[in-house]
């Protein structure tokens, strides 16, 4: 017991001092980073030894107010929680803006650090920064950034007909949605989350609603693959957290909107509400995507006069269970879970957002 304490005393000052940062080039911060699979294992084995529970948060950075709902909720549900900031090539196709995504570090670790506020405590109950049990301060936010290497010890290629390896595929239920827009997106989401959860081996993980197919499709991931670290009841939904003017939902590619594109980022929004409110009235799955595709055009036309070009990727609805696109002629009654999603190009920024309708909302998003 005493080896065991001093073991995980010096396994802390070593792993989880704030001012380890400095000697890495990374920024100060005061949570800990771990830029290692090995570290990250490390860390999680103590957790495992000391039975506390680990949520965790996988993000690709350039953090904000949406990121941070699902922070919060896993410190509120968890011992301790670990948010994963990890740009991933194999998710983005050549076409795509790896290049140009937002990497916004200190900004990041600075919005993380307001979310712990240092809880002095007597108990040994969480794995502390401090090395001094006695009056050690709880921080329970640990950041994993690893590199590329590191998380592709084989290399990747956003070119997919050269890549070499192994993914990780969620067969027949990727093509619909987003997958259809972003052929080879899902597997690579797929792959490198199927790493993140190998690494971190999380209690709890929290994805957001703004991504449903993502979110949805982990969670069939979790039960094909018989993980235990998440098991799929595990994998919980946030709702979208949205601009409490405009309802825009937060998203780190709202960045690249310039100011005179901004006004125009809600019509998606508006376009998935007044399909909403066609649905909840009981028209027809054909007659609500027209009154969406309507919205967009009255939209589009304001905007030209503005210099912004808005266009249409998709609207669509779908079943919640299995992705199928609904048939025309498909009302609410009788329905079960309908996602209703899309996606818009405002100038060069491709945003999306979905509603869930009916009542498969509270089993969905919880
Ligand atoms: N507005 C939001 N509300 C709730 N969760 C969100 C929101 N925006 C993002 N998330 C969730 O945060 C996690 C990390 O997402 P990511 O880092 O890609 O941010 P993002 O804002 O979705 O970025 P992007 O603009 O590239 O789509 C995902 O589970 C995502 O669904
Ligand atoms: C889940 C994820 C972090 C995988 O790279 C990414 O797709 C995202 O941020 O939604
Ligand atoms: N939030 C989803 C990540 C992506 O669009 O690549």
């Amino acid at each position: 017991m005493l080896v065991q304490r001093s073991l995980l005393r010096s396994c802390l000052t070593r792993f989880l001092s704030p001012t380890r940062a400095m000697s890495t080039n990374l920024p100060e911060s005061k949570i800990p980073i771990f830029t290692t699979v090995a570290e990250m294992r490390k860390w999680r084995s103590l957790a495992f030894a000391k039975n506390q529970s680990v949520g965790f948060v996988a993000t690709m950075g350039a953090l904000h107010e949406g990121h941070m709902t699902l922070v919060t909720r896993s410190l509120r549900e968890n011992d301790l929680t670990v948010l994963s900031i990890f740009v991933n090539p194999a998710q983005f196709a050549p076409h795509e803006d790896l290049a140009t995504y937002p990497r916004t570090l200190p900004s990041d670790l600075e919005l993380l650090s307001e979310q712990v506020r240092p809880v002095p405590t007597t108990s040994n109950h969480a794995v502390s920064a401090s090395p001094t049990p006695e009056t050690h301060v709880r921080t329970p936010l640990a950041v994993f950034l690893p590199s590329v290497p590191e998380m592709y010890p084989s290399g990747i290629s956003q070119d997919r007909s050269v890549q070499r390896g192994t993914f990780v595929e969620i067969a027949g239920y990727g093509s619909e949605m987003e997958g259809k827009s972003r052929p080879g997106f899902f597997r690579g989401v797929a792959t490198v989350v199927t790493k993140l959860f190998n690494i971190v081996q999380p209690t709890h993980t929290y994805f957001g609603q703004k991504d449903i197919q993502q979110a949805l499709l982990l969670r069939r991931m979790c039960r094909d693959l018989l993980l235990s670290h998440p098991t799929p009841e595990n994998l919980h939904i946030v709702p979208t957290m949205r601009d409490s003017a405009d309802h825009l939902a937060l998203s780190s590619r709202n960045a690249y909107l310039s100011a005179a594109e901004r006004p125009f980022a809600t019509v998606l929004h508006r376009a998935l509400s007044a399909a909403q409110t066609a649905w909840d009235a009981g028209e027809a799955k054909g007659e609500c995507l027209r009154k969406a595709a309507a919205l967009v055009e009255s939209i589009q036309e304001n905007a030209v006069k503005e210099g912004v070009v808005v266009k249409m990727d998709y609207v669509e609805m779908n079943g919640a269970e299995e992705f199928e696109v609904l048939g025309d002629k498909e009302v609410k009654s009788g329905r079960g879970g309908v996602l209703l999603s899309g996606a818009v190009w405002v100038g060069k920024t491709r945003l999306i957002d979905n509603f869930v309708l009916g009542d498969a909302n509270r089993t969905i998003v919880c």
